[in-house]
């Protein structure tokens, strides 16, 4: 079971939505100053995902949980980060992973009429080392 106390973003939405997540997988940073991080290993990422939004659906979600572990985690559990088309063209580094998620997430929120928008992204790679990342702009109605 996750529970931790992660960092907070203020908004002006109604509601606000988290989703915790684990994913257990391998990168590798391919540049010679990520020294012992140039060699595969392994990483069971911790993520939060942060949700807010004025409306609701029909159902009465805000964003379906299931919809935003099947993004993420199906993904990425148990896979080589770096053979993701997503980390081609940019290491996997911590901050980079944060940033995809967010990307992924936000791009399947358009979609919905209700409007929903992540509003932070918290990964966890270690247990000394994580990373937030919120975009530049909140957009409210
Ligand atoms: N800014 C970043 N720095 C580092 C990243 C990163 O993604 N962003 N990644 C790594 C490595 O991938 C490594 O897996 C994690 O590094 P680190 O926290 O140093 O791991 P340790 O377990 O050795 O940490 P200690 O606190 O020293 O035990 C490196 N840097
Ligand atoms: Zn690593």
């Amino acid at each position: 079971m996750i529970q931790q106390i992660y960092p907070t973003t203020p908004h002006l939405y109604a509601f606000e939505l988290n989703k915790d997540m684990q994913l257990a997988t391998a990168h590798f940073i391919d540049y010679e100053d990520a020294g012992k991080c140039q060699r595969v290993h392994g990483h069971t990422y911790t993520i939060n995902i942060t949700i807010a939004g004025d409306h609701l659906t029909d159902t009465g979600f805000l964003v379906d949980f299931k919809q935003l572990k099947q993004l993420i985690h199906d993904r990425f559990d148990h896979q080589l980060l770096n053979e993701d088309p997503l980390f081609h063209d940019v290491p996997p580094s911590t901050e980079n992973v944060a940033k995809t998620v967010y990307e992924l997430i936000e791009a399947s929120l358009k979609t919905m009429t209700n409007a929903p928008t992540c509003i932070q992204v918290f990964v966890r790679e270690t247990p000394t080392s994580y990373v937030v990342y919120r975009p530049k702009e909140v957009h409210h109605e």
